[in-house]
């Protein structure tokens, strides 16, 4: 089973329901910090187990005025009567009513109270209830300097449902963010914690489902987790039977991307693949992997819509773009296949990637009345965010400030399956939106993309109606093999020795 992710608006109304359902808004915030607990408690044991912590451990709560503060108030009261030494620093006194009486409890616990950031006490765990999903500007004032304390404070640091700083919606840091090491989420998982900067600030995410899903509950995104499992290989199979992969791209200086996404392909359990590249890379890709088979391009004028028509032939799946080039020759190639891609009974699937994006963020399509009726839903389109912000006409910035609206925005202009690549890679595909929880900072090094479309390229020959997400997470899967033996390192090329492992 697959999570579900949230965004605040989504978190929001479920609560509203909750409470006009007559449930008790301070109940709910009770359930909150009760639940948080046992987590603080394990925290404690392993920081002791480990050593880190040899004495009485204090812990140090960062209130804001709203309910996430109310939250620590709780939280801090319920530490106070289990016996730990505890402290809670207020930034703001709290403005609601359920939080004011979170505070008169904590008060009544005799819980220290500090409101100037000079005096606090040194702590082991530091607790951050500054902003949770309320959060809805820059952080700035009193609460910027409160994080600034927060994240240079040493020991572990946890923060009630989100990060203080992070956006719930987008993982857009506002301003600045507390950096912690757990971030217990509460309700359902906030997007944010999972895409954009979140996978950088929130350590390992763990939700507190609290209270029931409802019939109106509406869910953003379902997250992957765990390896998908492949179907068996039938038993009479043949060569035939698991697709021809044709791979397009490796201009004259840019043959090693195409040869990777090639070996790729074989890797990911294709029949057969072609590797359609310039002939100087010929004698590399045989050397490397003989059981490719490769065609010479021709010369640019004889790049043709003819000659494209006739290599596809009897191809299951296209993957174009890896070192195609963005000159005249890759341009040529593009212009000449474009016919062979928008037909879905020529070619029944295409991973377009790398340059292949470029051409298509330039504008080059054949038939722009095919992405208005859905004429693009058997294109794969892998960018990542520079790739992205060229084909929707903006900055890399602004893509990364809300990777969800351009993957959205992605599939509105040009139609078909999108992949947004980075930390918590989202991928828009028949089955709505995903998020990667597998992979690792090890496999931010070049040829990891090349490496993912042949490999997709592999997989959709055989099994063309395998999800989008379910090849990410089988690729993120990979690298976190490889991760074991040490993420720095990492080489696109190493993903060739385990690809195999993860699709069996
Ligand atoms: N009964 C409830 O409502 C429950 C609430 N819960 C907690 O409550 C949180 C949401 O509480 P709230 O909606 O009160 O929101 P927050 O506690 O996240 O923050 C709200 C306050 O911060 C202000 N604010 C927003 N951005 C600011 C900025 N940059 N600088 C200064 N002030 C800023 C807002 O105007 C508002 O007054 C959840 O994330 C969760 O932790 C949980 O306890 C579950 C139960």
């Amino acid at each position: 089973m697959r999570p579900e992710v949230f965004n605040r608006e989504q978190v929001q109304a479920w609560e509203q329901r909750w409470f006009a359902a007559g449930n008790s808004s301070y109940g709910l915030m009770q359930q909150a910090a009760w639940q948080m607990m046992p987590h603080i408690v394990q925290s404690i044991d392993s920081l002791k187990q480990d050593q880190v912590v040899q004495h009485q451990t204090s812990i140090g709560v960062y209130c804001g005025a709203g309910n996430n503060g109310g939250d620590g108030w709780l939280l801090a009261a319920y530490l106070k009567r289990a016996g730990y030494g505890i402290w809670v620093y207020e930034v703001e006194p709290p403005i609601t009513d359920i939080a004011k009486q979170a505070k008169a409890y904590a008060v009544a616990q005799q819980v220290r109270i500090f409101y100037a950031l000079s005096q606090l006490p040194l702590a082991d765990i530091h607790i951050d209830a500054l902003f949770g999903i309320g959060l809805n500007r820059k952080v700035s004032g009193a609460y910027q300097l409160a994080i600034e304390q927060f994240n240079q404070g040493s020991g572990y640091k946890v923060a009630l449902d989100i990060p203080s700083g992070l956006d719930a919606n987008s993982g857009a840091v506002l301003g600045i963010t507390c950096d912690v090491d757990l971030s217990l989420s509460v309700l359902g998982l906030k997007v944010g914690l999972l895409t954009g900067q979140g996978p950088a600030y929130a350590g390992k995410v763990i939700n507190l489902p609290l209270i029931p899903p409802d019939d109106q509950l509406q869910v953003l995104a379902r997250l992957d987790q765990q390896v998908p499992q492949l179907p068996k290989r039938r038993k009479t199979g043949h060569k035939g039977t698991y697709g021809h992969v044709l791979i397009i791209g490796g201009d004259e200086n840019m043959g090693g991307a195409a040869i990777m996404a090639a070996e790729a392909a074989l890797a990911g359990g294709a029949g057969k693949v072609t590797l359609l590249t310039h002939e100087k890379h010929h004698n590399a890709a045989l050397s490397r992997c003989p059981n490719v088979m490769t065609l010479a391009m021709p010369a640019q004028a004889q790049i043709t819509a003819e000659f494209a028509a006739q290599v596809s032939q009897s191809i299951d799946c296209i993957v174009i773009g890896m070192g195609l080039g963005r000159h005249n020759w890759g341009k040529a190639i593009w212009q000449a296949f474009l016919p062979v891609l928008e037909q879905a009974e020529a070619v029944q699937r295409v991973v377009i990637d790398a340059d292949a994006l470029w051409h298509l963020s330039a504008g080059h399509l054949a038939d722009e009345q095919a992405i208005k009726t859905g004429l693009h839903q058997h294109w794969y389109c892998t960018p990542h965010s520079g790739e992205a912000a060229r084909l929707l006409g903006t900055t890399v910035h602004t893509v990364e400030q809300d990777r969800i609206a351009a993957i959205y925005a992605l599939k509105e202009k040009f139609d078909g399956n999108w992949l947004l690549k980075g930390a918590g890679s989202l991928s828009l595909d028949g089955q709505g939106l995903s998020i990667c929880g597998l992979g690792n900072p090890g496999m931010a090094t070049a040829g990891m993309g090349d490496i993912l479309g042949g490999m997709a390229g592999g997989l959709l020959a055989q099994l063309p109606d395998l999800p989008l997400h379910e090849i990410v997470a089988l690729h993120a899967a990979a690298g976190d093999i490889l991760a074991k033996q040490g993420e720095r390192g990492l080489q696109a090329t190493d993903m060739l020795q385990v690809i195999r492992q993860v699709v069996n």
